[in-house]
């Protein structure tokens, strides 16, 4: 359990700025221990550019990020000690199956022998117990996500950052995923996320952030986001859903 006077993940003056866009643009956040927190946003917002930051994957043109009070930038270690992490396009030893990746990181992370029981526990929950011989290479895009939250639960850390985590996933495998995820927050652990699926952030986030341009455009409860609207209709209200005009040449 973390201490509940220090946010989980802080965020001061983000700003990531590519050669060609400002993609994330003096952005703030500050995110408790002990809950789901949901970063919703249409396509091209920021979010994956604000997850990176916050996983120290990728060094900010400027602001700052604490992960349970360790700033990023000066006591990194600690800080990324705090984190499990799971983002498209993080690299991942190809030749391997799922349980010689778990292992592999094991060793890599130094984890003491119960991270053997974690291992088959959630290669059982996510169903990759059934192809022990298939090698990641040959994995589905739903099966790489499967994997890489394997790999980002397996050292037990207090905040799970997941980006996209239901996209590519199949109906089963998410209701066994967020069966996962509700335990691991009940357990005191953060999770945050990414996410197109309002459903799922309505159903089981306690707070949102609408991010627009690399901006907070509304920060709070999910309940007092969405007001008296579902939050998906409330997204579409404050995002601005665009005139669809009817295409002659589909009929
Ligand atoms: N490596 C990069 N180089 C240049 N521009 C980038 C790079 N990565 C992201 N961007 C730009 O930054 C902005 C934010 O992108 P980002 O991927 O963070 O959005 P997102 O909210 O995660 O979108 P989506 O919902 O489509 O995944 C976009 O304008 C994108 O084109």
């Amino acid at each position: 359990m973390q201490n509940p006077c220090v946010p989980a993940i802080e965020v001061a003056d983000l700003t990531q700025r590519f050669s060609t866009a400002l993609a994330v643009d003096r952005l703030s956040l500050s995110i408790p221990p002990g809950m789901f927190y949901g970063i919703v946003g249409p396509n091209g917002a920021g979010k994956t550019t604000i997850l990176a930051a916050v996983c120290g994957l990728r060094r900010p043109t400027a602001g700052t990020v604490r992960v349970a009070g360790h700033d990023l930038r000066t006591a990194r270690e600690a800080a990324l000690a705090q984190l499990g992490v799971m983002m498209d396009g993080l690299s991942l030893p190809e030749r391997l199956t799922a349980a010689e990746i778990l292992r592999y990181s094991a060793g890599l992370r130094g984890l003491d022998d119960g991270w053997r029981a974690r291992a088959g526990d959630l290669l059982e929950i996510l169903g990759l117990d059934a192809v022990p011989r298939t090698l990641i290479v040959e994995y589905s895009t739903g099966m790489r996500k499967k994997i890489g939250l394997a790999l980002a639960l397996l050292h037990r850390p207090r905040v799970l950052v997941l980006d996209e985590p239901f996209e590519a996933i199949d109906p089963v495998s998410a209701r066994s995923i967020e069966h996962v995820l509700k335990q691991y927050v009940d357990a005191g652990g953060t999770v945050v996320l990414s996410s197109h699926i309002m459903d799922f952030v309505e159903r089981n986030c306690r707070r949102v952030a609408v991010v627009v341009g690399g901006r907070v455009l509304i920060e709070g409860p999910v309940e007092r986001v969405a007001g008296d609207s579902t939050l998906n209709e409330r997204f579409v209200e404050l995002v601005g859903a665009d005139p669809v005009r009817p295409l002659e040449w589909l009929s």
